[in-house]
């Protein structure tokens, strides 16, 4: 995804935010998410966690993290420097093409067609010709391994002023854990899962997940979609841990790895650093977004001995 050249670029259908699908030879593809804003920007005060930007670099810290867990459910993520005209612009699809435009600062700019910040105020522009972004290994084709959506049960609401009946009711988890897949088997320990590593990253926009059909419901919960991680470094949201807080439950296997990880002798926010150092637009991390990785680990434990 780093080297081959780019063959190919369209815009990717589904989801409310903007990606393209980036093609190599081969049949090979990624899903490609252009950088928006520098590293420091953090998430606006006065925006939900349903109109928050997407970060790209979130989405290459979040697959370094979920490795670094041992979850192994996000698919691989890396960073590349890309040129705007040659490696964007001229490999563009028709409807991508339409979006294309030169700015006063006559950079070559797009802004493609989608929910949320596709227009010319929220363009995506070469600098003065360069462009980041990451790209995420490509899922198998439906045809080869069917994937199934689930609401995720702790999804919030989506409206600004309306709450979930998971804010409201204390006894949520009882009625969860009651209801086919999450009554026998894995499924609700890796919701626990998720809402660690959700906490870690500061991402409350987990509203579905998705698994592989084939398997039934007897396999991982994938974890796709971390644009809207590490937005608000200088924050701890705990009701992201409401999932593990209500259901009072968590893999014995996850407990150890976050008391290893803890312990030391490399903090989680050292082996997080190291493992991204080599990603071609490193450093992918603002500072105080490590500051509080090890502290958000904490958290959990604390809460979890309490
Ligand atoms: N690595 C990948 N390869 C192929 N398809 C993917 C990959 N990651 C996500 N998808 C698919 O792309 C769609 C949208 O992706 P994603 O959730 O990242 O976008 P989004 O715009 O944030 O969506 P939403 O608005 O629903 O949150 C989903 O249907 C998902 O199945
Ligand atoms: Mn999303």
């Amino acid at each position: 995804m780093v080297t081959l050249p780019i063959l190919h670029v369209a815009q990717k259908e589904g989801g409310t935010q903007f990606k393209l699908l980036v093609e190599y030879p081969n049949d090979i593809k990624a899903l490609m998410k252009p950088m928006r804003f520098p590293r420091d920007q953090q998430t606006l005060p006065n925006h939900f966690y349903f109109t928050d930007y997407e970060r790209h670099n979130a989405e290459i810290a979040a697959f370094h993290l979920d490795r670094i867990l041992g979850f192994r459910r996000a698919m691989p993520v890396t960073g590349r420097l890309l040129n705007i005209t040659t490696e964007i612009y001229q490999v563009a699809d028709d409807n991508l093409l339409k979006t294309f435009f030169i700015s006063p600062a006559s950079n070559l700019c797009f802004h493609g067609k989608c929910v949320y910040y596709c227009d010319t105020s929220h363009a995506i522009c070469g600098n003065p010709d360069k462009l980041e972004g990451s790209f995420a290994a490509f899922l198998p084709t439906f045809e080869t391994a069917n994937r199934k959506t689930w609401r995720h049960p702790w999804r919030r609401s989506y409206h600004k002023r309306r709450k979930a009946q998971w804010e409201t009711d204390a006894n949520y988890c009882s009625m969860v854990r009651d209801i086919p897949p999450y009554d026998e088997g894995r499924r609700l320990l890796d919701l626990m899962d998720m809402s660690v590593f959700d906490f870690l990253t500061g991402n409350m926009d987990r509203h579905h997940y998705e698994t592989f059909k084939i398997y039934g419901n007897n396999t991982f919960t994938l974890h796709l979609d971390h644009g809207r991680g590490f937005g608000k470094p200088f924050h701890d949201e705990l009701t992201i841990l409401a999932p593990m807080l209500q259901c009072c439950m968590l893999r014995k296997k996850t407990v150890r790895k976050l008391l290893d990880l803890h312990n030391g002798p490399k903090s989680l926010s050292q082996l997080l650093r190291e493992s991204m150092q080599m990603d071609p637009v490193s450093p992918i991390l603002w500072e105080p977004h490590y500051e509080a990785l090890d502290r958000r680990l904490a958290i959990i434990l604390q809460v979890n001995v309490a």
